[in-house]
């Protein structure tokens, strides 16, 4: 997978610049342990590479615009404070409104980047801390006053979807497709569309992607929900025909239990082999 051309605008620090993605400033982290992409629009992480991998973690749409007030499609997508049409727009404001990096702390073997959303008052509203070492660690933190959905809408780069295994799930699910609370098998594999809210009863997923020769596995810390979706062959705004072959969405949330003020909920992203 290919990055998007950024165009540079400044220098924060020798490993952190502020770029460009046609109308999107992106935060650009080159560093001894990684490489990631973060866009300020959102809080969205559009990629890492850990120094050790082969292939991004993340993926992200060939043919993503990246347009101001436009969800972007790829990456982590921070879904809040509503997840789906519990309210307009889809998937809440937090993902297409400016956040700003509020601090940032670069170490030898780590990196760690805050990211604030304000409210109208000025107030902040909503906090994401990214780690990055080894690991990638995401900790969403919700200020406001009202009780809040969330959902980290993270979109895994996989070799083949065909050849790709999700372990870690319950054997029941709710099908958002019939509202239907089914028996679905656990291991999970792929061969139609997908949208799924399992209970996060287990809090470690795995991915298994033949294709590529490696697992991501995924630490829900604090989630109520794991979401799982693939929209195969369904028409889906800013993502190619074929993009739905190469990506798997597993998405760390709050749903049927909401967030209180002051609460947090973290994702944590490990290659394991
Ligand atoms: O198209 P979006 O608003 O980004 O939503 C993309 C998808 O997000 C979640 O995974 C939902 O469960 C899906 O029903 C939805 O289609």
């Amino acid at each position: 997978m290919s990055l998007p051309k950024a165009q540079f605008i400044k220098q924060i620090h020798p490993n952190l610049s502020l770029q460009q993605i046609n109308e999107i400033p992106v935060i650009v982290l080159d560093h001894a342990v990684g490489k990631a992409m973060i866009a300020l629009q959102g809080a969205h992480l559009l990629s890492w590479q850990p120094h050790f991998a082969a292939q991004d973690i993340f993926w992200l749409s060939e043919i993503e615009p990246f347009k101001l007030g436009a969800a972007i499609r790829g990456g982590i997508p921070v879904c809040y404070p509503w997840f789906k049409d519990n309210g307009s727009p889809a998937h809440g404001y937090a993902r297409i409104n400016l956040w700003q990096l509020s601090q940032w702390q670069i170490c030898d073997d780590q990196v760690e980047l805050n990211f604030t959303l304000y409210d109208r008052h000025n107030l902040v509203e909503a906090e994401v801390k990214m780690t990055f070492s080894a690991e990638c660690r995401l900790s969403f933190t919700h200020y406001g006053e009202q009780e809040a959905q969330l959902a980290l809408h993270s979109y895994f780069n996989v070799g083949d979807i065909a050849e790709t295994t999700l372990h870690g799930l319950p054997k029941t699910a709710l099908n958002t497709l019939n509202n239907q609370q089914e028996n679905v098998p656990s291991p999970r594999q792929f061969d139609q569309e997908t949208d799924c809210i399992y209970s996060a009863e287990n809090p470690i997923s795995r991915i298994e992607d033949k294709a590529q020769q490696r697992t991501i596995e995924i630490e829900h810390i604090n989630a109520s929900d794991i979401v799982v979706w693939n929209p195969w062959h369904k028409k889906t705004s800013s993502m190619s025909q074929s993009g739905y072959q190469t990506m798997l969405c597993v998405e760390t949330s709050r749903i049927r239990r909401r967030l209180v003020q002051g609460e947090s909920v973290q994702a944590i992203i490990r290659l394991v082999r």
